[in-house]
C-alpha cells in the first residue's frame, strides 16, 4: 500500500527531515509540500535542499494539497496546525501532528476534529522518549514519598515554546502517577527567596541554546540518593521515522484521536 502525504512546515527543520524520509520510504509517496503564503521557498522543488527534483512544488494552497492526500504530517505552530487540521476534517485526510504550544482551547478542538477523521498526535514521535514515559510511571509510583521532582529540558536557541511539549508531557505522567494535577503542582522556574521546596510540587527547568536537539532529565531527589532518568536526541530522524510510523498506524482507523502509546502499541 501506497501512503500518499502531504507535508506541513516543509522548509522547516522538522518538515526538512520528513520530506527526506517520505522520499526514503517504500511505502509512501510525497504528494504536497505547504508552507506559509509568505513563505520564500513557494514555488521551490520541495526536494531542492536535497537536490533531487520531486515533481512536487511548495506552495500555500491547502484545498489543494490535501485534494492529493491521504495523510497530512504537521509540524508548524499551534495556529498553522489548526488551520490544516480543520481543512483535513474537511477533506476526509488523517493527521500526524507533531507540533508543540496548544493551549487548552486548541487541544478540546483537536479532539473534536478526531470525532470524524483520525489523528495522531504526540510532542515526542521517537521510540525512547515515548519507552521513557513508561519508565517514568513506574519510577514515580515507586518514588512516591521523599522524593522531589524536578524535569530539566534542553533545546537549541530556535525553540519558541517552553518548556517543550515533551517536558509537559512527562510532568503529566509523573503527576498521575502520583495522584496529582499538573495544573495545581507546576513550578516554571524559581528567582528570588522562594521559600524551602514544597514537597508536593513538579519544577521545571527550561535550558535554550546552539543546536541542542533535544534533551529531558526527570530528576527524582531523595535524602541520601537521587535517580536521574534522560533521553537525549542526537537527531531529528527519529521524529521522522516515528511520524511514518504514525501514518501506517492510521492506515487502519478512520477516526479517534492516539497517541504514539497507540502506534508502538504501549497503550
Ligand atoms: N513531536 C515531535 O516529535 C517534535 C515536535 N517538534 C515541534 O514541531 C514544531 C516545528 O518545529 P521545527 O521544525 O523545529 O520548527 P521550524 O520553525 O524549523 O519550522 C516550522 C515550519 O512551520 C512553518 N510555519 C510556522 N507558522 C506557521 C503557520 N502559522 N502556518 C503554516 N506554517 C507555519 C514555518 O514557516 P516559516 O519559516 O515561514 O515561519 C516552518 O516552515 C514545533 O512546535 C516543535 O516543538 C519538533 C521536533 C519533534
Ligand atoms: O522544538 C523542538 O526541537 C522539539 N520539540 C518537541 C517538544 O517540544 O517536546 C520535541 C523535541 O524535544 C524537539
Amino acid at each position: 500500500m501506497t501512503h500518499r502525504i502531504a507535508i506541513a512546515g516543509s522548509s522547516g527543520r522538522m518538515g526538512r527531515m520528513l520530506i527526506e524520509a517520505v522520499l526514503a520510504a517504500d511505502d509512501c509517496q510525497l504528494v504536497a509540500a505547504l508552507d506559509r503564503p509568505d513563505s520564500p521557498a513557494l514555488g521551490q522543488d520541495a526536494g531542492a535542499f536535497l537536490g533531487q527534483a520531486t515533481g512536487v512544488a511548495i506552495s500555500a494552497d491547502i484545498p489543494a494539497a490535501l485534494a492529493q492526500a491521504d495523510y497530512l504530517i504537521d509540524f508548524t505552530r499551534p495556529e498553522g496546525t489548526m488551520a490544516h487540521l480543520r481543512a483535513c476534517r474537511a477533506a476526509g485526510v488523517k493527521a500526524v501532528i507533531g507540533t508543540t504550544g496548544f493551549s487548552d482551547e486548541q487541544k478540546a478542538e483537536i479532539a473534536a476534529i478526531a470525532r470524524d477523521v483520525a489523528v495522531v498526535m504526540a510532542p515526542n514521535m521517537s521510540v525512547g522518549v515515548n519507552v521513557v514515559l513508561k519508565l517514568l510511571d513506574v519510577a514515580a509510583r515507586a518514588l512516591k514519598e521523599g522524593y522531589d521532582i524536578e524535569i530539566i529540558e534542553a533545546h537549541h536557541r530556535h525553540k519558541v515554546d517552553a518548556p517543550s511539549g515533551t517536558a509537559l508531557k512527562m510532568g503529566e505522567v509523573v503527576a498521575a502517577a502520583l495522584g496529582r494535577d499538573l495544573k495545581q503542582c507546576a513550578v516554571y522556574g524559581r528567582e528570588g527567596v522562594t521559600g524551602e521546596r514544597d514537597p508536593s510540587t513538579i519544577g521545571f527547568a527550561t535550558v535554550r541554546g546552539g543546536d541542542i536537539v533535544g534533551d529531558h532529565t526527570v530528576l527524582f531527589a531523595g535524602t541520601g540518593e537521587r535517580i536521574e532518568i534522560t533521553h537525549k536526541s542526537s537527531s531529528r530522524a527519529t521524529y521522522a521515522q516515528g511520524s511514518l510510523r504514525a501514518v501506517r498506524f492510521l492506515a487502519g482507523k478512520a477516526c479517534g484521536l492516539y497517541g504514539m502509546d497507540h502506534v508502538l502499541g504501549m497503550a
